[in-house]
């Protein structure tokens, strides 16, 4: 397990102090594909660095399995570090090395023979899907491919964690995919707990399990990705949430004044959010019947994240205010989010 307790980190530069990383609180579960997501510049990478103290914290505990590494010396700190592998964007492969040699590199003065050294190598190649390119360089391969080397290399040294420092985003939407793939499986075949920071909630919501919401050095929001998503709470995440739901176009049809939301006398254009267990319930012809109120379907989306239905629907409303009120408390009863777009008299 790895803790974060009250981690600070404070860049001091010629003319100014930079707070990347401001009072974090983290708990990453063994076995997680835990995310964290943020804009540019909100403190991912730095709070990932501090995992492998990369980056020493100004302030604060990183425990690793209970132990407080800050405390560390530097003989052991070089043992736990050997157990937490790490990916970059660019892959930091070297050049002038074959792809053999790469993986094979972090193995140098390890107490493996030879002959394991090379079945080690050629077993993480088969795993990264990359065996006929044994003898190639880095610049004969691909992204994909270089970065199926780089999580090979990071994979050497049998770690528990393995860190991914935006390791897709210099990737195009196809191989992200497949990057992503391999990642679930040496999480779930190997049982590495994998942290992953990014600026794209289509890589969050493809394979992690658990999130933190950074902005401006700060975790604002964490938790399960199911309840992330159809709870979200701090406005930024709403913001990444809304980046990868097609329903946001709502919004511009709202601004532009499309015909379609265009409101008559007591109608209201709402936006529900829903999760698995409340699609369950046929909650929107019930609350026709329940409370005398018209709901029409505008536009609807359905996606499905770990196994499990979010659903976003447009509706729009109509009846007296009572009743609409009352129909609006009854979805928030059965753990719907409700937000008011538009109602008719604004
Ligand atoms: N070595 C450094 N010296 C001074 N300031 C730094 C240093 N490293 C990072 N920063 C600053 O710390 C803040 C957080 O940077 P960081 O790279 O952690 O953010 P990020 O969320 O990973 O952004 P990006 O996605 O663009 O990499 C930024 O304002 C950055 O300029």
């Amino acid at each position: 397990m790895i803790e974060l307790v009250g981690v600070n980190k404070t860049f001091t530069t010629k003319d100014l102090n930079v707070e990347a990383c401001k009072d974090v609180n983290l708990r990453i579960e063994d076995g997680d594909i835990f995310g964290i997501i943020g804009f540019s510049g909100a403190g991912k990478s730095t709070l990932v660095r501090c995992v492998n103290l990369l980056e020493r914290p100004t302030s604060g505990q990183v425990r690793i399995d209970g132990v407080d590494i800050t405390k560390l010396k530097e003989t052991e700190l070089r043992k736990i570090r050997k157990k937490i592998g790490m990916i970059f964007q660019h892959f930091n492969l070297m050049r002038s090395r074959t792809v053999y040699q790469n993986i094979a590199y972090p193995l140098k003065g390890s107490k493996l023979t030879k002959a394991q050294i090379d079945k080690k190598v050629k077993d993480l190649l088969e795993l990264v899907g990359l065996s006929e390119k044994l003898n190639a360089y880095p610049s004969e391969l691909s992204g994909g491919q270089k970065q199926r080397v780089a999580i090979a290399r990071a994979l050497a040294n049998d770690p528990k964690v393995l860190l991914c420092d935006e390791a897709t985003s210099a990737l195009d939407p196809q191989t992200t995919s497949s990057i992503l793939k391999l990642l679930k499986e040496v999480n779930q075949k190997l049982g590495i707990t994998i942290v992953l920071i990014t600026h794209e909630m289509a890589v969050i919501k493809e394979i992690c399990n658990r999130v933190a919401v950074m902005e401006l050095g700060k975790v604002v929001e964490t938790g399960n990705i199911l309840d992330i998503f159809s709870h979200p709470k701090a406005q930024m995440t709403m913001d990444f949430i809304n980046s990868t739901n097609p329903i946001t176009k709502i919004y511009e049809l709202i601004d532009n004044g499309a015909e379609i939301v265009q409101l008559h006398k007591g109608q209201r254009l709402l936006k529900l959010t829903y999760g698995a267990e409340e699609t369950k319930e046929a909650l929107i012809s019930q609350l026709s019947k329940k409370y005398d109120v018209v709901c029409n379907i505008v536009f609807g989306n359905v996606e499905v994240i770990q196994q499990a239905a979010l659903g976003s629907l447009i509706v729009m409303l109509e009846g007296s205010e009572e009743a609409m009120r009352k129909a609006e408390a009854e979805l928030k009863h059965y753990n719907i989010e409700v937000e008011v777009l538009k109602c008719w008299n604004n």
